[in-house]
């Protein structure tokens, strides 16, 4: 199937593009009224995820009513450690939690390595329809979590905003914690291998708790996984891949030398100082969400200068991290417009 609009592919893979490709993170859910109408039909988020029919709904969303250049698969990151037989909860208000945790070599024999085509066939399922329904208006986003932050979630049972029962296991029992990550990553691996064949047409690696970790044990804990990722991909796929490390700015020139297409960043990543430290890579990002609190006046001013920085070729405009869930859609399509607009 061609695509009819592959402006976030080109510009992925470094080629020409006419305008800025642009869509962001978290565009399914959260900020549109469509969206929470679907969630009520489904009555739940995780039947929502689970249907495929129903995910296919709200993905393809944000293409219609916002304009974005790209779809991203309705999904969490949290359906890896499900698939390895660690269910989590959806708690109003609260967040994923997991009722059983892993800290234990022992807890680690009862997981197993996640086999994609069975245990995740609802998500393969939703891209094939996705697939079907977009008809090439624009590529497909498909996605997981990077290793060590599906670990955090899965050692520590919720969200936190330390981690350090997760960060603790790292100092006090690394062998537990390697084995652990091996095992998250032989599953990843296999679900975007498999996401890929279902027809995503990029994939997106979200290292959302990079950033608590310091330098020394990024380097231990997160990127040799993330590294395995990218390999495994480039070796057999075809496909750009795009590495997300929220929160880890001092790791950016060694994300960079990743076989991977495109880095994303958040904002406190300084657009100049990450082309320097990441030559030959697409960059993606990396506007403050909050920024879409502001007046129109000052959106304008502070995408214009965003687009300034990094230029039109090689880059992807998106926010620094998920759009915050009370944000104005009509803030949001104006972000879009703008960026959709400008010319050099
Ligand atoms: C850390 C993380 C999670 N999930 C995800 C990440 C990495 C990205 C990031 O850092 O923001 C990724 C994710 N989660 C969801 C998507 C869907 C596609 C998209 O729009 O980008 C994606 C890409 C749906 C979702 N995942 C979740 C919702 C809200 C649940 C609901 O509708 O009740 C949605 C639409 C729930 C979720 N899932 C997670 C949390 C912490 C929460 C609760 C709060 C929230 O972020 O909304 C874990």
């Amino acid at each position: 199937m061609m695509l009819q609009n592959d402006l976030l592919l080109r510009a992925a893979r470094g080629e020409n593009v006419e305008r800025v490709p642009i869509w962001l993170m978290r565009q399914a859910g959260r900020i549109l009224a469509e969206y929470r109408a679907v969630r009520e039909k489904a009555g739940s988020f995780i039947k929502l995820a689970t249907t495929p029919e129903l995910a296919a709904e709200v993905t393809i969303q944000p293409v219609d009513i916002l304009g974005v250049d790209a779809a991203i698969i309705f999904s969490d990151i949290l359906v890896i450690p499900e698939a390895m037989g660690l269910p989590y909860e959806m708690a109003e208000q609260r967040g994923p939690v997991f009722p059983q945790t892993v800290r234990t070599a022992q807890d680690l024999t009862r997981l197993k390595v996640a086999d994609a085509e069975s245990d995740l066939a609802y998500v393969l399922d939703a891209i094939k329809i996705v697939k079907k329904e977009l008809n090439g208006r624009v590529p497909l986003i498909g996605f997981a979590g990077a290793p060590f932050t599906i670990f955090c979630y899965m050692t520590e049972g919720r969200g936190s905003k330390t981690f350090s029962v997760a960060k603790k296991l790292l100092y006090t029992d690394p062998a537990f914690s390697h084995a652990l990550l091996q095992k998250i990553t032989d599953s990843t691996i296999d679900y975007l291998k498999a996401q890929i064949r279902a027809g995503a047409d990029l994939v997106q690696i979200f290292d959302s708790w990079a950033g608590i970790l310091s330098p020394d044990q990024y380097r231990t804990f997160s990127l040799p996984y993330i590294k395995q990722i990218c390999d495994a991909l480039a070796a057999t796929a075809g496909v750009p891949v795009t590495v997300f490390a929220k929160g880890a700015f001092f790791a950016r020139q060694e994300i960079g030398q990743l076989n991977c297409s495109v880095v994303g960043l958040d904002w406190n990543m300084d657009a100049a100082e990450s082309r320097q430290l990441i030559p030959n890579k697409t960059l993606q990002g990396n506007l403050d969400p909050c920024v879409l609190y502001a007046d129109y006046g000052q959106i304008k001013a502070e995408v214009k200068k965003m687009l300034q920085t990094f230029g039109t070729q090689r880059y992807i405009a998106n926010l620094g991290h998920g759009v915050y869930p009370d944000t104005d859609p009509e803030k949001v399509k104006y972000f879009i417009e703008t960026v959709k607009e400008y010319t050099l």
